[in-house]
């Protein structure tokens, strides 16, 4: 996750709670001041402008709920965020009834406190909501291409994003399915919302529905402690299943439930949680032979491939060979530090008539080793004798 910074007020009577929460946000790059309780924070919050507060429910003098109230009659704009312990849940979920941003649970789990933080941050203010939004937008990697194949990706993208319709992205190994993945969020409703990312080939079998719905204290060995899903953690955003054709049955028969009834429930728990997520799937492998060798399931399969994106490997558009390797040149001079090597019109050539893999990053590598091996121009004999050997 980037840094970002901001002011953040951490009010909490436990020292062990204020110390943790101190230095992972300030690890993350914020600012960040202590009270030990109600009272001291409400002089801070008044004396001080932050931009959120994390506060503890139960604590001496002025308690979180009053803090909640007297916080909002100082500055509304100001998120809170409850810090909820043992036996506090209902008072926090009575908390955000009463405005507070959100609430986390103690001890808190790191990736969902810096994805509360982060969206209440978001939300502060109308006017960093759409520079954010702005430097999402603009913060996805640019889709380089000129070719048939890539104009009509750009055209689904355009006409597809906007609504909450999955879709499945299929291609070779990296042709660039992220990258739509990534610009389908940019370019839909969800923008300023989390886009949550799973590589399900990467999570053993056993983990993956931990990892996809969260687990409740105990439910199994290694559940030491609850934790939040990454369907909850998409709630309201994009849930990018990355490699879904790897995903076990047992999760899949999971994933289906929660697309069909919007509901996820954790491993071990009983409780129903709602939740609104755009799902986006990409794979690699013929996902319908997948399903005639019974490894995937024809019903999920039907229900993430509403929009098809295949994305074709860099074989099938080889007229943008030359736009990718100006971007690059480009890329890695600024990487490096260094200017910009030419590479003249032979040895773009030589490049573009090349029989390359399909995958994105071995021209990548390529142009690296030829930045890094030839003169000021790279020519047609660099590539001959460090590229096509
Ligand atoms: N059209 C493009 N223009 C510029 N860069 C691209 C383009 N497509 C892909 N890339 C770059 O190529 C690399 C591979 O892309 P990406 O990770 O999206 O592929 P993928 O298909 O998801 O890969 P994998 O199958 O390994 O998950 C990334 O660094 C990406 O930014």
């Amino acid at each position: 996750m980037a840094k970002i910074s901001g002011n953040i007020l951490i009010i909490d009577d436990e020292r062990s709670i204020r110390k943790t929460l101190n230095e992972i946000l300030s690890y993350e790059g914020f600012k960040i001041d202590e009270a030990v309780d109600g009272e001291e924070g409400l002089k801070m919050f008044t004396d001080k402008a932050y931009d959120v507060v994390l506060c503890d429910i139960k604590m001496p003098k002025i308690d979180g709920l009053e803090f909640l109230v007297k916080a909002a009659e100082i500055n509304p704009d100001v998120p809170v965020i409850m810090i909820s312990g043992h036996g506090t849940i209902e008072t926090a979920v009575d908390a955000v009834k009463k405005g507070a941003y959100d609430y986390v649970a103690k001890p808190p789990d790191l990736n969902r406190l810096l994805i509360t933080i982060r969206n209440a941050l978001d939300k502060n203010s109308l006017s960093r909501e759409a520079k954010v939004l702005r430097k999402k937008v603009s913060g996805v990697q640019e889709m380089i291409g000129d070719s048939d194949g890539i104009k009509k990706i750009k055209d689904t993208v355009e006409k597809v994003a906007p609504t909450d319709a999955r879709v499945l992205i299929t291609g070779e190994n990296g042709v660039g399915k992220e990258l739509v993945a990534r610009w389908l969020h940019a370019k839909s409703k969800r923008a300023d919302q989390n886009l949550i990312e799973v590589n399900c080939a990467a999570i053993p079998s056993e983990l993956i529905e931990s990892e996809l719905f969260g687990h409740e204290k105990g439910s199994f060995t290694s559940a030491i402690k609850q934790r939040i899903g990454k369907f909850e953690l998409a709630n309201g955003g994009t849930l990018f299943l990355d490699e879904v054709g790897d995903m076990s049955l047992p999760a899949q028969a999971k994933v289906l439930r929660a697309l069909q009834e919007g509901k996820i429930t954790r491993v071990g728990g009983d409780k129903e949680i709602n939740v609104d997520v755009r799902v986006i799937a990409a794979t690699n492998k013929d996902l319908l032979q997948e399903v005639e060798d019974k490894n995937f399931r024809i019903d999920l399969y039907h229900r993430l491939n509403v929009i098809l994106i295949n994305v074709p490997s860099l074989n099938e558009r080889k007229d943008d060979i030359p736009l990718l390797i100006d971007k690059f040149l480009e890329d890695i001079a600024t990487d490096y530090g260094q200017a910009r090597k030419e590479i003249d019109a032979n040895a773009v050539a030589a490049l573009q008539r090349h029989s390359w893999t399909g995958n994105i990053r071995e021209l990548r590598n390529v142009v690296e080793r030829l930045v890094i091996l030839s003169g000021k121009t790279i020519t047609e004999s660099d590539v001959t004798s460090h590229v096509l050997i």
